[in-house]
């Protein structure tokens, strides 16, 4: 359902108070104001702490400076009479004993007339006695076709024309964005060189990026790396091979449903990483990466906030990969927890909307404890698909020593033996081979020479791997795997093999 549409739902069916979070007062006054003329010219007022009320000329500037006779306006009108009060800012006042009783005495009142209260404010910020009377309504960032309508119309007021694609493009950067945003930097590149040029995308871009920082929580990920730059995995692989074209105009005229997801589990530095970059790339989508931690700091109140926001963005830049990397720290334990009530509400807010998206953004959520995932996000309908990422088998490992190698000494590769080093490193991970290399390498700078496979040997035998110091985690996730609760990412590894490792 669109935000007119619900919007305008609530207003025929009597929500008496609306609560809307969003930056762009502007843009949703103009929309209010079009869904209120289309429901029998409904007039509009509007209060803010400074100009009082607003909208008619006998009652401008009523309650100025004074948040409690805003309220006491609305029942200055007959009760006849229809009306829409929009407040802004007003989420300052909620906390306030009088005017939460008065928006709860309001909102019974108000079911019996043709009136509703919306308090715009910039993030969800509702004390507990007022969850129940106000209704949440979120107003999306402007969509491709808003934005389209917008840069038309610079491009007409500036005598400017552009090709179909590259008004695409523009429009397409654009996304994610608010259109105070949108409108200031197509104006800053206009006053650049004085009308809009194809180059201008990167400008957008790069403002799109610094509004994604300032989120705080999401960051855009450069992702070069390739799916053959993936040592093993071949299950995981061929899933995503087989899904190559599922995002093109193509499938959607085939009938096939957007990929949603997929989770990722298995110990550290095994490649879920690696595996959410490859898959950007491989669908040329951008990637924004979901930082945990962020979301969680700050203030009590702002972590729902900010999921609402991360979802608003990603939405907004959709089709994208949102990559929610260690998941299973996020909400582990759930319930037991000090700030619980927080966590749980972040949590059914994100698993509400995993269940429920329509928009294609592909979540790739990794995971290294399958123990503290809570089990709901387990549950069918959530992610196409979980697999499990274990160690890697000789063979897998001796694919990832190649990929390296190939990519270290492509010219000299032949002079490795692949073979003996898959041989030589049992339980190592992807990231330890990784590690191992370089370690060589030190070896063979520090004496002006290549490094060899003795080096890459030496340098093995000093690393202990996790999978020796972590035997229980291992075991643990290994017994899970092998439950058959997972896909495996591996081909080398059946679930008899994978139980045969947990034995
Ligand atoms: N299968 C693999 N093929 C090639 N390289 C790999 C593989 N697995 C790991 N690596 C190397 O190890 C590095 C770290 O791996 P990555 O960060 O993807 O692991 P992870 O499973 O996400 O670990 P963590 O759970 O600690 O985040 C990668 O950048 C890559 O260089």
């Amino acid at each position: 359902m669109t935000f007119r549409d619900e919007f305008k739902l609530l207003l025929r069916a009597r929500y008496p108070l609306i609560y809307i979070p969003t930056y762009e007062e502007e843009r949703v006054e103009a929309s209010i104001r079009e869904e209120a003329a289309q429901l029998g010219n409904r007039p509009i007022y509007t209060w803010d702490f400074v100009d009082g009320i607003q909208g008619n000329p006998n009652d401008a500037g009523f309650g100025k400076r004074n948040p409690l006779q805003a309220l006491e306006f609305v029942e200055k009108l007959p009760a006849t009479a229809s009306a829409v009060f929009i407040l802004r800012d007003y989420h300052r006042f909620l906390d306030d004993v009088a005017i939460a009783r008065k928006l709860r005495n309001l909102a019974r009142l108000l079911k019996s007339q043709p009136k509703n209260i919306v308090v715009l404010s910039p993030r969800v910020a509702i004390p507990d006695d007022l969850t129940e009377v106000l209704t949440v309504v979120e107003f999306p960032l402007p969509s491709g076709g808003e934005i389209k309508t917008e840069v038309e119309r610079l491009l007409q007021a500036t005598n400017n024309s552009l090709s179909s694609k590259t008004l695409d493009d523009l429009v397409r950067s654009c996304q994610g964005l608010s259109m105070e945003r949108i409108r200031r930097v197509l104006a800053k590149a206009i006053a650049t060189h004085g009308e809009l040029q194809p180059e201008d995308v990167d400008l957008i871009l790069e403002e799109k990026r610094q509004t994604i920082r300032q989120t705080q929580i999401l960051d855009f990920i450069p992702a070069t790396e390739q799916i053959s730059d993936i040592g093993g995995l071949d299950c995981l692989k061929d899933w995503l091979i087989r899904r190559g074209g599922s995002f093109t105009e193509r499938a959607r005229q085939y009938g096939l449903p957007h990929p949603r997801g997929l989770l990722l589990v298995g110990i550290q530095g095994t490649g879920k990483s690696l595996t959410a970059k490859a898959i950007a790339h491989y669908w040329h989508l951008p990637l924004l990466r979901l930082d945990v931690g962020r979301l969680f700091a700050g203030l009590v109140g702002e972590s729902e906030s900010r999921t609402r926001q991360m979802i608003q963005v990603a939405e907004a830049l959709a089709p994208c990969i949102l990559w929610i990397d260690e998941i299973d720290k996020a909400f582990s334990g759930l319930g037991s927890k000090g700030d619980a009530g927080t966590t749980s509400r972040v949590f059914g807010t994100f698993i509400t909307w995993l269940a429920e998206k329509s928009s294609p953004v592909f979540v790739v959520a990794t995971a290294n404890d399958i123990q503290s995932l809570p089990p709901e996000m387990l549950r069918k309908g959530r992610f196409d698909e979980i697999f499990f990422v274990g160690l890697p088998s000789q063979d897998e490992r001796k694919a990832i020593f190649d990929v390296h190698l190939t990519r270290l000494r492509p010219h000299n590769l032949k002079s490795y033996d692949i073979e003996r080093l898959a041989y030589e490193t049992p339980d190592f991970s992807g990231a330890e081979i990784e590690q191992t290399l370089i370690e060589a390498m030190h070896i063979g700078f520090s004496q002006n020479r290549d490094f060899t496979t003795d080096d890459i040997l030496e340098a093995a035998s000093q690393i202990i791997p996790l999978a020796r110091t972590a035997q229980e985690q291992i075991q643990k996730l290994q017994e899970w795997a092998a439950s058959g609760r997972a896909r495996l990412a591996s081909k080398q590894s059946t679930p008899v093999d994978v139980w045969r490792q947990a034995n």
